[in-house]
């Protein structure tokens, strides 16, 4: 005869540290399962488990399984530049990726609606996010960041003219999806400073963000109304990373400067905020981001660069 001593020992199997209140009357057992930090999908999995579990016992008929779930406290950290091509999105790629390196449970909106990158430096092209009524579940892959790109809301190769309205509905969609367990979404702003950026910090309020700017001076204006802006909006600007300084030369190993150098951490200083770190400018960064292999993953001395500012974010975010 089955009784609970075996229930519980069948749950253990298949939703351990999950379950409570079991119960178990007239061939029905019912219980109370926890899918905190589960996806959609994940809790879908658990509660087949559960089930097809106990009916295979002998005198269970029927399992009831309320699911419950604690809310995830979840923080946007935008990553913003005042101009396009500064290198945002290889940026909020790769600190994406090295937080997740350091035990963070990260996700990704690539909010970038003139030229969503994220799904291939992600290598996740070509899925199509499902739905849960009205939330999106964001795409999984391979470096363990969920997805949600704007790039997902149209097709392939589409350009993106929607007005400003529009644009930000779209947006809201990617923030207020189905996170599952994520407690921390990198957002992958549009370049420069317009409605669409700051209708998402009024609606989204993120806690901090980041502004990458490449050294030379025009980028460096632009990445200052880019400050102003998340100014305005009174969100904390965490600090300034310069991309694209010193280039070395595969060749004779000499470094050069084609965009100028020290001056990210030159701005910062003269607008009081912390500097993060130098990227420089090396065509591993282009090609593994091209090839969807984002290069925090590997060893090397660019892999660092990345890996020491998301430390740093890290750090921040513990402080708060
Ligand atoms: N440090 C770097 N070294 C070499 N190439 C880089 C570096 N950073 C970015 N790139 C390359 O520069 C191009 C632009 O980068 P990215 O797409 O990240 O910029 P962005 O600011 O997000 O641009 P946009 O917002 O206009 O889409 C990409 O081809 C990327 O691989």
């Amino acid at each position: 005869m089955t009784d609970i001593s075996m229930i519980e020992a069948a749950l253990d199997e298949v939703a351990k540290g999950r379950f409570s209140a079991v119960r178990f009357e007239d061939g029905r057992v019912s219980l109370v399962l926890n899918v905190s930090g589960l996806d959609v999908r994940d809790r879908g999995q658990v509660e087949i488990g559960v089930k097809g579990k106990l009916l295979a016992l002998d005198d269970v008929d029927k399992v009831d399984v309320v699911m419950t779930a604690e809310k995830v406290q979840r923080r946007l950290i935008a990553v913003g530049s005042g101009k396009g091509g500064v290198g945002k999105s290889t940026l909020s790629t790769n600190l994406a990726i090295a937080l997740h390196g350091l035990g963070r449970k990260v996700g990704m909106v690539d909010a970038d609606i003139y030229g969503p990158s994220q799904p291939r430096l992600l290598r996740c092209e070509g899925q199509r996010p499902e739905a849960e009524g009205k939330q999106l579940i964001p795409v999984p892959n391979e470096y363990g960041v969920p997805l949600l790109s704007m790039g997902h809301l149209v097709e392939p190769g589409q350009a993106i003219a929607w007005r400003g309205p529009m644009a930000g509905k779209a947006l809201d969609q990617l923030i207020d999806a189905h996170w599952g367990g994520a407690e921390e979404l990198i957002v992958d702003m549009p370049p420069g400073t317009g409605d669409v950026q700051l209708s998402m910090m009024q609606n989204h309020k993120p806690v901090g963000a980041v502004i990458v700017s490449t050294p030379q001076d025009l980028a460096l204006m632009d990445a200052t109304r880019a400050v102003d802006l998340f100014n305005q909006a009174k969100i904390p600007v965490i600090g300034m990373v310069e991309n694209m300084a010193g280039y070395e030369c595969p060749h004779c190993g000499e470094v050069s400067d084609p965009f100028g150098a020290g001056g990210a951490e030159a701005a910062a200083k003269s607008m009081g905020m912390p500097f993060l770190g130098r990227i420089p400018l090396d065509i591993e960064i282009r090609k593994s981001s091209d090839g969807g292999t984002p290069v925090a993953l590997s060893d090397g001395p660019q892999g660092q660069a990345f890996r020491d500012i998301a430390k740093k974010l890290a750090t921040w975010l513990d402080e708060q």
